[in-house]
């Protein structure tokens, strides 16, 4: 069995396996768990993404559920760790990043880690501390009016000392621009004047391979999934198709999709346009006591014979507003979060072995209703999104290929594309 070597911990289901497509793509073999295993490790790969649900809970929990993951992934082997959050820094005022990151820092005995969000290929860059989504500011980008993790503040380093007891510093662009000798050289000088945590500037994929032998002593890593790219290097490895490969696709296609971002959105939009088999579910009447999931799984049953279905609550701003004001945000949430699963495991009971999940807090229950534990990480559909394969004891002789879809990310044709690339 191979040696695993990098011990990941995410803070979200959809940012892990964003995590694990980089690392996948840069010629690391990946498995994603669901929550810290039991038992030891069954799976002879690189790394690890420890999938946990810790981006917004209590910061005591969220710290408690990642030292637990950092036990396991030691007692695997891991030689360095990796925390994953979001690259939007999705935090609320008392972390849970800089608690998180000092916890583990604590338990590994390390006096120095980075924080960078950066990652290029999805428009997200940092420089001079400042992150950008898109073309502007973060402050700028929408982030701002986050229900959960409203960021009203594009300087990371204000952001993350004020959830830190460590001082927090910078690696400038100027610096990074120079190679690994000088990030190293800067380092060195940050660790001199007392500082433990750098933000890391990087505005392009470049600068996050520049980073990568910088860091290769670093017990600890802190990031969103673009500092990946440039890690699988320092344990000699390259990228190769042997790492993304996975068990033969086949059986029926479906959508389900819980994500109310724009970029779902107008994939949802997209797909009917196409003349696509699409359900909408509507949240009052599963309030209302219908038994919606039935309904869906009657109309689907005939139609998966013919081609891939959509089912969705995906909703425009206005009319989730709406919903929320009459059921509450977090009933509304729970009670189509456990419709949208109890579809997936319908679906997957009928046949379907290729499912497209969208949204994180929806992918968290589908995977669960799915009774999913761990997922092979395969090919890219598009940046952050990669497929997967997993046994399920809904599909139990061969498992399922499915794909966790962060709501922000992928193409407008994702729910086309996304079974093109398995063909
Ligand atoms: N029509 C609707 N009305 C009210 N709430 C909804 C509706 N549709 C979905 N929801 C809830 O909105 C939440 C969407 O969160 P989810 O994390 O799944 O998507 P996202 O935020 O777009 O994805 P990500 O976390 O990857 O960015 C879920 O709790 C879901 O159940
Ligand atoms: O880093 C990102 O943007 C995503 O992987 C994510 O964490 C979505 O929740």
């Amino acid at each position: 069995m191979a040696k695993l070597v990098l011990g990941c911990i995410a803070d979200d289901f959809t940012g892990a396996t964003d995590l694990a497509n980089n690392l996948v793509r840069a010629g690391m073999r990946v498995v994603q768990t669901i929550g810290v295993p039991e038992g030891p490790l069954d799976a002879d790969v690189d790394a690890v993404v420890v999938a946990l649900k810790s981006r917004t809970i209590a910061p005591a929990e969220a710290i408690a559920q990642s030292l637990d993951a950092l036990r396991w992934l030691q007692a695997q082997g891991a030689q360095q760790i990796y925390f994953k959050y979001c690259s939007t820094f999705d935090s609320t005022a008392q972390g849970n990043i800089g608690p998180v990151t000092e916890a583990l820092m604590e338990a590994l005995g390390c006096d120095f880690t980075i924080a960078t969000p950066a990652f290029p290929d999805n428009k997200r860059t940092v420089f001079k501390g400042y992150l950008f989504a898109g073309d502007v500011l973060l402050n700028e980008s929408g982030m701002q009016n986050h229900p959960l993790t409203p960021m009203t503040d594009p300087n990371l380093v204000r952001v993350l000392q004020a959830q830190c007891t460590r001082k927090v510093g910078l690696i400038d662009h100027a610096v990074v621009a120079r190679g690994a000798e000088a990030i190293e050289a800067r380092i060195a000088q940050l660790k001199a004047e007392g500082v433990s945590i750098a933000i890391v500037d990087a505005v392009s994929n470049d600068d996050l391979l520049r980073m990568g032998p910088a860091l290769a002593k670093l017990p600890l890593l802190t990031a969103g999934s673009g500092v990946a790219i440039g890690l699988p290097a320092n344990f000699g490895l390259a990228p190769s198709s042997q790492a993304s490969a996975l068990p033969k696709a086949g059986g029926k296609t479906a959508i389900v999709s819980g994500s109310c971002s724009l970029a779902t959105n107008r994939q949802v939009l997209d797909f009917i346009q196409r003349g696509g088999a699409a359900m909408a579910i509507d949240p009052l009447r599963i309030a209302a006591g219908v038994d919606v999931a039935a309904e869906v799984l009657a109309w689907a049953a005939p139609r998966i014979d013919q081609g891939s279905v959509l089912v969705y609550s995906t909703a425009e701003a206005g009319a989730v507003k709406s919903v929320q004001g009459r059921l509450g945000v977090e009933e509304a949430g729970a009670m189509v979060e456990r419709t949208i699963a109890a579809i997936a495991r319908g679906l997957v009971e009928r046949g379907v072995r290729q499912l497209v999940v969208a949204g994180g807090e929806t992918s968290g229950a589908c995977v669960q209703a799915l009774g999913i534990a761990q997922m092979q990480i395969g090919p890219q559909i598009d940046p952050g999104v990669p497929w997967c394969h997993a046994r399920s004891d809904a599909a139990p002789e061969a498992g399922l290929h499915i794909t966790l879809k962060s709501g922000n990310f992928g193409s407008d044709d994702f729910f086309t594309k996304a079974f093109t690339v398995l063909a």
